[in-house]
């Protein structure tokens, strides 16, 4: 503690270990909601060993920090295991704030404006197509199908490989690389992160656990990043470029101003989309069938606007989006009801700071509780209640005046930039479903409903635990538009 200087108020530390053992195990983002409660601020304080952490519990201190001194707010955290040992340091939303990241981001931003997205909706719309007719061959087996559907889509968009629904060879490699991140994000996990020398122990030195996996991973982790952008290098090279994001980044730069830096910001930007968009997008899908189960109600009502405007006759596009504003709020609710990364992702301080008189060093970790600022009173009327009418004025418009909840993509410099293609993607996919299929509870062997339990995962991403959904077609003629193909979108 410097002299006379105040960190925000929090729960009181114990010598060396701080907080340690304060730390919620079951949904933090609900403790430290109440935390502010009872430590009357928006912004509390505690410490973790050596390293200080801030979470910020309101829109207000969130865009006061994060956006309006984003210089200072826009780090991000250093792990051993991440950075040095696995070869995850290639990730554009793990790299720290500064001239590496701002040349991914820049590389990345590039393809994901909102002027070049609709250039994508007719891929979107044809792996929607897919899911649907997997949802409809084995919908026991949704959870399987949306994940599927997120991967292929989002390797078809980077890369132009069509992913096979089994066995696929990239598919399997990214969630292999993937599941090593994860099981590096549950925090703590890794010895090495809090004592950094251990990373010079040999791997044979007994309790080196870490060295040893991380020589495991970083193979996997690096092939992930290499093999699918070498494919597609290669078929350009030879006069075969496949309609995708990696063959757009490589048309920039003709053979003169090509070099290496240029190809690793290429590869790793490539590379990072996988990591960040298919568990949120998952994540998202399972809160939507979860609640559709729980709010019956509100299915009903979607399935009615849907009908009303498409007769049962097609299926929705894009471009319908205008024209269904309760299906619209729908999907917001479900963003603002359970988000997928209820504490977002860490940002870090590059400086010291003071905010209101409350000291905050440089390298403190900054958690935004995105979920607390969706359930903020003082925002959204009935937090708890899932009710997309909320967003309606009583004509039945969307109203401006109650806050789109789009906090669940961060916040200023680091906000995801991937964020207006998830919200076409994710409108669709649900429009969709919504158009073709009931989703109900299950029944068990004896006529009894099958309840989900309702409860989420704690930890960085946040899905439903598993829950079993019967999911059939409304109408006869729905297997029909489910089985017919997406004609009038095609990008070949
Ligand atoms: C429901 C879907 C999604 C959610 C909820 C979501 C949420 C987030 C959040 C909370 C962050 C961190 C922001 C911060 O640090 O303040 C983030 C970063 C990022 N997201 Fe997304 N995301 C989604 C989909 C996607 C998709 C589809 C893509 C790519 C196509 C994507 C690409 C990224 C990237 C590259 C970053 C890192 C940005 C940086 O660190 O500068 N995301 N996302």
């Amino acid at each position: 503690r410097q002299k006379g200087r105040k960190y925000p108020p929090g729960p009181k530390p114990l010598p060396i270990v701080g907080n340690l053992f304060d730390q919620p195990k079951l949904e933090p983002w609900k403790v430290y909601q109440e935390w502010s409660r009872q430590y009357d601020s928006d912004i509390i304080y505690f410490r973790l060993l050596s390293t200080h952490v801030i979470v910020l519990n309101s829109i207000q201190v969130a865009k006061d920090l994060l956006e309006k001194r984003a210089l200072v707010y826009s780090g991000r955290p250093f792990s051993v295991m991440i950075h040095e040992l696995t070869g995850w340091d290639r990730n554009l939303a793990l790299m720290d704030y500064g001239d590496e990241w701002r040349s991914h981001r820049r590389m990345f931003h590039q393809q994901f404006t909102p002027k070049v997205i609709p250039e994508y909706h007719p891929a979107s719309q044809r792996g929607i197509s897919r899911f649907l007719n997997l949802l409809h061959e084995s919908p026991d087996n949704f959870p399987r199908h949306i994940r599927f559907m997120t991967g292929a889509m989002i390797l078809r968009l980077m890369y132009g490989v069509e992913a096979q629904p089994s066995d696929d060879r990239n598919i399997a490699l990214s969630e292999k690389a993937v599941d090593v991140l994860s099981d590096m994000a549950n925090a703590g996990a890794y010895l090495v992160d809090m004592v950094p020398i251990l990373k010079y122990l040999p791997a044979w030195f007994p309790g080196a656990v870490f060295k040893r996996q991380a020589s495991e991973w970083k193979p996997i982790v690096d092939e992930m990043f290499f093999r699918p952008f070498r494919e597609l290098k290669a078929a350009v090279d030879n006069g075969h470029p496949r309609p995708c994001i990696a063959s757009k980044m490589l048309a920039r730069f003709p053979q003169d101003a090509y070099n290496e830096d240029i190809e690793t910001v290429i590869i790793n930007t490539t590379g990072s989309a996988y990591a960040a968009a298919v568990d949120t997008t998952v994540t998202t899908l399972n809160v939507f069938f979860l609640l559709m189960l729980q709010y019956p109600e509100a299915q009903r009502q979607a399935q009615k606007e849907l009908d009303t405007l498409l007769s049962q006759g097609r299926l929705p596009t894009v471009n319908d989006r205008a024209s269904l504003p309760y299906t619209t709020a729908l999907v917001r609710e479900v963003f603002r009801w359970h988000p997928a990364l209820p504490l977002g992702v860490m940002h870090k301080t590059t400086a010291d700071d003071v905010y209101e008189g409350m000291y905050i060093p440089a390298d403190t970790l900054v958690i935004a509780n995105s979920w607390a600022i969706l359930h903020d009173e003082r925002r959204y009327h009935n937090p708890f209640v899932f009710d997309p009418a909320r967003y309606l004025t009583t004509s039945g418009n969307l109203n401006p005046d109650v806050p789109d909840p789009i906090e669940i993509f961060g916040f200023g410099r680091r906000i995801c930039p991937g964020r207006y293609f998830a919200l076409d993607t994710i409108w669709l996919a649900i429009a969709n479903v919504l158009a073709a299929f009931t989703i109900e509870k299950p029944l068990d062997e004896a006529g009894n409903v099958i309840e989900p339990s309702g409860e989420f995962v704690s930890s960085l991403f946040s899905p439903p635990k598993p829950f079993k959904a019967s999911i059939k077609p409304r109408f006869s003629e729905a297997v029909d538009l489910i089985r017919s193909p997406v004609s009038e979108f095609t990008d070949d």
